[in-house]
């Protein structure tokens, strides 16, 4: 058994919250790269089966653990409990630990997992950073627009994310509606969330967003308003057959993410990323040694979305491989 020396000062810890594909995972990358000289101890929590931001966290190998097929604000906060206290016990524990919530969290129910006593000692939260999608935030539906409410308001610091890809009267309409969620709230522009070390390390939670305001039942929720659904297969894919599935699918789908095996570029693995109606394919690393194969997740409002025809058509996308 280890012995935690109450005397020390707790680990900082950072929760990093925000809508599906709102840039958490590339803002922990950018963290991460960056030069500022701290051990850092990262928890990933991806709400599908398939562990796929785990794969494109850069930098950490020792002091990272995953938490997938669940969420850390309600059904798996008791893993998120031994998961940080692992990370804390260990013989040379990380500076600051960040975890990425999945995308459907409440980081109140988030931070609230750590008010329990045996993690108090350890670690402290530091701060919520919520970060925010400049383009799909004021359009998503009613139900998720709540939910990107709440995450919001539970957070200390705002990143407004992907301002790149956002006019100018866009991103002051999306900088109204987050001072009405949270009048008093700092809110940093960012590209790829690219936000200085001192503003990212140093958020210091404010209690007035403390969980208080949020009933427990809030943010289980979600629960019902998502469903992920995954997709595995070995057999190469037709890139062109697959960019018409891109293009045609369901708006009720917010999130996509994944690697391709694509016939077209049989050694390299390909990422996919979409967000809303945007699709991204792109070319990652090399296979190397781990075997070839497709592995996607999909993100929708639940029972809105015909998965089962989303599967044949990923079917009908196989590469037939002609013998020579
Ligand atoms: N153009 C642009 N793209 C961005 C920016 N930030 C992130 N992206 C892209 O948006 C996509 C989603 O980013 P992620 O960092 O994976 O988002 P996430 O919040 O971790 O997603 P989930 O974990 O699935 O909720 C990726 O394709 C990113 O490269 C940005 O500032 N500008």
């Amino acid at each position: 058994m280890t012995l935690i020396d109450t005397e020390l000062s707790p680990i900082p810890v950072t929760i990093v919250a925000g809508f599906l594909g709102a840039g958490k995972t590339t803002l922990l990358n950018h963290i991460l790269s960056a030069e500022h000289g701290r051990r850092i101890g990262v928890l990933v929590n991806d709400f599908g089966s398939i562990n796929v931001d785990a794969e494109l966290i850069n930098q950490v190998e020792e002091g990272m653990m995953t938490l997938a097929n669940g969420c850390v604000c309600c059904s798996i906060r008791t893993d998120l409990i031994q998961a940080v206290l692992q990370l804390a016990e260990r013989d040379d524990p990380p500076e600051h630990i960040l975890i990425e919530s999945s995308g459907v969290a409440d980081p109140a129910g988030v931070y609230e997992a750590f008010l329990q006593t045996e993690i108090r000692n350890s670690v402290l939260v530091d701060g919520v950073i919520t970060v925010v999608d400049a383009v799909h935030v004021l359009g998503l539906p009613d139900a998720e627009a709540k939910l990107a409410r709440t995450q919001v308001s539970g957070g200390d610091l705002i990143v407004l994310n992907k301002t790149d890809l956002v006019d100018s009267d866009t991103l002051s309409n999306v900088k109204d509606w987050i001072r009405e969620v949270k009048p008093t709230v700092q809110i940093f522009d960012a590209t790829f969330g690219r936000i200085p070390m001192e503003v990212l390390l140093g958020v210091e939670h404010s209690h007035e967003s403390s969980p208080g305001d949020h009933t427990s039942s809030a943010h289980h929720h979600h629960d019902l308003q998502f469903e992920t659904w995954s997709y595995e297969s070995s057999e190469p894919m037709n890139l062109g057959l697959l960019q018409q599935l891109l293009n045609h699918l369901p708006s009720t789908l917010f999130r996509a993410k994944g690697f391709v095996y694509a016939a077209d570029k049989p050694n390299s693995r390909l990422l996919l990323q979409l967000v809303g109606r945007r699709a991204v394919l792109s070319v990652d690393r090399p296979w190397g040694d781990s075997p070839p194969q497709t592995r996607l997740v999909f993100i929708a409002r639940s029972e809105t979305c015909d998965f089962d025809a989303i599967q044949r058509v990923l079917e009908s996308c196989k590469e037939v491989v002609k013998s020579s």
